[in-house]
């Protein structure tokens, strides 16, 4: 299959500063650096270049998001404040764990632009499939402010350009990503057009959000479905998430397009997560989803990059998602022993199993 990809070196230039974890430095907080940081990313990006599997990917060149496009989900409020704080010294996104640099509003608006330029590709039939290895990430991002080290929400972004420019007009999420994808719940409550599907751990982050009976706003009951597994959760509860929740809702929704928000934290090394996800996992999810876009919208489909912070391991994961989307072998093995086999990692626990079937019951119902 012909698979896009959108990487720039500039991603690994947006600056979030020196940190501890999710505190600023001073006092007893050893400067170090924000979770979030260009790492597991470049090494991602160098991943696909060593492996060689660049060569059998179509580049597609990322373009900065312009105002009008930021606009048409975000609150000029919000765009001028982090355009700003950006030409200055950079500041925080809004809710105090999304620090920027200097110039992070252009990076920012070249990683949405990064999603839509994939999207394009697909839609525009140049490519089948794309993988946007994007900078800051989009998924916690709300209308109105950033979150997460999220500063805009490239998912939606690229949607309502999709929508406007594209001819787009239904549009699955599936967001694996370990954390709760409430930008998407959020910006698309009301909307029975965007079936926003998230796999998270239980109230990780955000505190607040992700919990089963969130289900979408008045007449758009059922198009927002999210599956809290527990700690612990491995390929096995994933798995089953994407079998008996994310295809069969797909299938009922018949998008025009899926976008995934791809997040590599489930990943059983990762420093934020508490799952036990294997590159093998990773592999089996995005190849179920490719197949529910092959049968309901001809295989188009974008992953677009949010969280992942294992500097070692997320270049496993990710090389082992392209070659899903390329439908090509590396013979790159993961030196954390993850090609997957039939019986899976961790395989499904009945404690995982009950949330599942509650959502599962949710998807039938309101599908
Ligand atoms: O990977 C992420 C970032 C989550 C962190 C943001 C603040 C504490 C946890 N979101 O998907
Ligand atoms: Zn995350």
């Amino acid at each position: 299959r012909r698979t896009g990809y959108v990487w720039h070196e500039r991603y690994a230039w947006h600056d979030t500063g020196t940190a501890v974890g999710v505190a600023p430095s001073g006092g007893f907080n050893q400067p170090h650096q924000a979770f979030e940081s260009p790492e597991s990313k470049s090494r991602m990006a160098g991943l696909v270049e060593v492996s060689g599997l660049i060569d059998a990917l179509v580049r597609v060149p990322a373009v900065e998001a312009s105002d009008t496009d930021l606009l048409r989900v975000h609150t000029p409020e919000h765009v001028e404040r982090i355009r700003e704080l950006s030409a200055d010294r950079g500041g925080d996104a809004g809710d105090g764990y999304t620090p920027f640099g200097r110039g992070s509003f252009e990076i920012a608006k070249l990683a949405a632009g990064g999603t839509m330029a994939a999207v394009a590709a697909v839609m525009r039939g140049e490519v089948d499939n794309a993988y946007a290895l994007v900078r800051p990430p989009g998924h916690h991002a709300r209308r109105e402010m950033g979150m997460g080290y999220c500063l805009f929400s490239n998912v939606c972004v690229a949607i309502e350009y999709a929508r406007a420019e594209l001819g787009v007009r239904r549009v699955a999420i599936v967001d694996y990503d370990v954390h709760h994808g409430n930008g998407a719940q959020q910006i698309y409550w009301d909307d029975p057009d965007v079936l926003a599907i998230s796999i998270h751990q239980d109230r990780l982050f955000p505190q607040d959000t992700g919990s089963l009976d969130e289900i979408g706003g008045p007449g758009a009951e059922g198009r927002n479905i999210n599956i809290p597994l527990p700690a612990g959760s491995g390929n096995g509860a994933y798995l089953a998430a994407i079998d008996r929740v994310a295809v069969p809702a797909i299938r009922a929704f018949a998008p025009d397009l899926v976008i995934v928000s791809s997040g590599f934290d489930p990943s059983a090394v990762d420093p934020l997560g508490c799952m036990t996800v294997t590159s093998g996992g990773f592999k089996a999810m995005a190849e179920r989803i490719l197949g529910i876009a092959e049968e309901a919208c001809g295989g188009r489909v974008v992953f677009s990059h949010e969280g992942g912070y294992s500097p070692v391991h997320v270049p496993f994961c990710g090389l082992a998602v392209l070659e899903a989307l390329s439908g090509r072998e590396t013979g790159v093995e993961d030196p954390f022993g993850a090609s997957f086999d039939a019986s899976p990692a961790h395989p499904l626990q009945p404690w995982q199993d009950e949330i599942v079937a509650q959502a599962e019951a949710i998807a039938e119902r309101l599908g």
